[in-house]
């Protein structure tokens, strides 16, 4: 569980980012983390992964303070940045080197993704592209298994089909007992994937809630024309005609767009905010 009590940062004096948040992650989510460019997602992981430390308050990860970075919680904790520095090592070497400090790496499982990647040990890291680097390392994060596994941007540089493997890497190797989060801008990568949804704008929380739990009350779909304003709770244009949200009265389930979710939340919807509590009871993601 990662928890942030009363979580505070800044960068500078008069730039106070997070005032106050109180957030909860729970065991057994694959959440994603939507937000618009400088809305403090990656300040957010950082703080989470003891990378940055809060200015004042507390983030908890299975009751250990992220700033304090105390071995338990390192070997527990795998975080991938937007931009990866690698060291000028082999694949095999940077195993060496690297895994020993996760005493549940499990090198078959890695090579299963090396070659699921076709990336061979041999290879230099530093001579890969952008996109076998993070290949390189997402099999690394995920053969650690570590609890929890935060993922900054992780499919930007990644081909078409190393997305769809990507996704199924992450399902394969989730497990309840772990924590994932997956920050990117890439929505459609996050298909079927995540479990939870949390948006952020401005260092705030505008909705955390279960993927079920947001199409138990929503559904989404698309009219070819606009339709009444009493009708739906959000509507836009879009090439394909008026992608909409409403109240779910009849218990359908729909698919999550999580983009237009994210528009209407962000354009300030009176309507829709209120809908998602903060720090919601989660129950366990079970896959299908
Ligand atoms: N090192 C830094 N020094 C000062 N301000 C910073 C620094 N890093 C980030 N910021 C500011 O903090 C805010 C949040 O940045 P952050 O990188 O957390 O956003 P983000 O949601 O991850 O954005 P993006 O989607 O563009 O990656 C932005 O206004 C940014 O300019």
């Amino acid at each position: 569980m990662i928890q942030l009590n009363n979580f505070c940062y800044r960068y500078s004096r008069n730039q106070e980012l997070f005032r106050g948040l109180n957030l909860t992650l729970q065991s057994g989510q694959i959440y994603g983390l939507l937000g618009k460019n400088g809305a403090g997602k990656s300040t957010l992981i950082k703080n989470i992964g003891g990378l940055l430390f809060p200015t004042t308050g507390q983030v908890q990860v299975f009751g250990q303070e992220s700033r304090l970075r105390q071995v338990n919680f390192l070997k527990d904790i795998f975080f991938i940045p937007e931009e990866c520095y690698l060291p000028n090592l082999t694949v095999k070497e940077f195993i060496q080197v690297y895994a020993p400090f996760y005493p549940n790496f499990d090198l078959t499982q890695y090579q299963s993704y090396l070659d699921l990647f076709g990336i061979a040990p041999s290879r230099k890291l530093r001579s890969l592209s952008y996109g076998q680097k993070k290949k390189t390392l997402i099999g690394f994060a995920l053969a650690t298994n570590t609890r929890v596994l935060i993922l900054d941007e992780p499919t930007n540089g990644l081909d078409i089909p190393a997305k769809g493997i990507f996704r199924n890497m992450i399902k394969d190797a989730f497990k309840p007992d772990r924590l994932v989060i997956i920050s990117s801008h890439q929505v459609r990568d996050l298909d079927e994937l995540i479990s939870s949804l949390i948006i952020l704008d401005q260092g705030k929380v505008l909705l955390h809630a279960a993927k079920d739990e947001i199409l138990q009350r929503l559904i989404f779909g698309i009219s070819p024309a606009s339709l009444p304003e009493t009708a739906v709770l959000y509507q836009e244009k879009s090439p394909a005609g008026w992608p909409y949200i409403a109240k779910n009265t009849s218990g359908q389930k729909t698919y999550l767009d999580m983009e237009l979710l994210f528009n209407a939340l962000l354009e300030n919807n009176a309507a829709l905010q209120p809908m998602f509590t903060t720090n919601p009871k989660i129950p366990a993601y079970e896959l299908s």
